[in-house]
């Protein structure tokens, strides 16, 4: 299932991180829409090739979230450019897709991109210290960049990140009001069926990472909270 609209559940998997050949069987074997393979810090060409090759032993939608221009490489069914609408860097908004494009554009065949309008709320992960983002933001303001995703920027998929945290109802509730087609991907923080549930009430699609490489059990019992299966 390549249609991002009609996903609800993924997992992330991080190519920074080691997962043994049973627990990566039994994530692509659960009924998750789709693998997205990204990370920001220690990510590789080398360990995403690798990555690449042992998801693609499953029929699971594989998709590169890249984080770097020097880590994409052909083989996924898709890919995801992040912009981090909360940076205070230009260089993660429209930079380095600026220059990405000034080399690649004319060769990149766009239907195999899809452009994420992130909005970093954990000050603390790796990716708001990266790209400097200011997580200082009330609901209302998390709602107006949810806005500009969508009527400004014609963003596919705003994506609410509290990457290792997770995050509060009344903030992704606000921002699924403010949005009308833009899909929201909530993730962060999500360790259980109930926290699956609870989030996947609100948001379009939850994503959950971390949990993989600290409870396996209960990360795979997210996919039955959120899809029923
Ligand atoms: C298919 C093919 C070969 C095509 C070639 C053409 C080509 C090269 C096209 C390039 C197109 C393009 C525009 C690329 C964009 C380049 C780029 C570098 C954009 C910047 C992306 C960005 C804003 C990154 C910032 C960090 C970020 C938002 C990462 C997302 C992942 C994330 C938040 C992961 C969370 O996990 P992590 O932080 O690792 O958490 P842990 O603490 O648990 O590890
Ligand atoms: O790792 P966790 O906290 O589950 O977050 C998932 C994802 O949103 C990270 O980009
Ligand atoms: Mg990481």
């Amino acid at each position: 299932m390549y249609d991002v609209r009609e996903w609800r559940h993924v997992f992330k998997l991080d190519p920074n991180k080691s997962i043994s050949d049973e627990h990566l069987e039994r994530i692509c074997e659960s009924g998750t829409d789709a693998i997205i393979v990204g990370g920001t810090d220690g990510v590789t060409l080398e360990n995403v090739l690798d990555l690449m090759a042992r998801v693609r032993r499953y029929t699971v939608p594989c998709v590169l979230e890249i984080s770097s221009i020097e880590t994409i490489t052909p083989g996924f069914d898709l890919y995801f450019i992040p912009t981090v609408l909360n940076s205070s860097n230009p260089k993660w908004i429209t930079g380095l897709h600026q220059q990405a494009i000034k080399e690649y554009g004319e060769i990149m065949n766009w239907d195999e991109f899809s452009f994420l309008g992130y909005c970093i709320l954990n000050k603390d992960c790796k990716a708001a210290q990266l790209t400097e983002a200011n997580t200082d933001l009330s609901k209302e303001d998390v709602a107006a960049y949810a806005m500009m995703a969508e009527r400004m920027f014609h963003l596919p998929v705003f994506y609410l990140e509290y990457s290792g945290t997770y995050g509060e109802k009344d903030v992704v509730k606000e921002v699924k009001n403010a949005l009308e087609n833009t899909l929201l991907f909530y993730g962060g923080g999500i360790s259980n069926r109930e926290q699956a549930s609870e989030m996947a009430a609100l948001a379009d699609v939850v994503v959950v990472g971390n949990s993989l490489y600290e409870n396996i059990e209960e990360a795979l019992q997210t996919v039955k909270a959120v899809k029923g299966k």
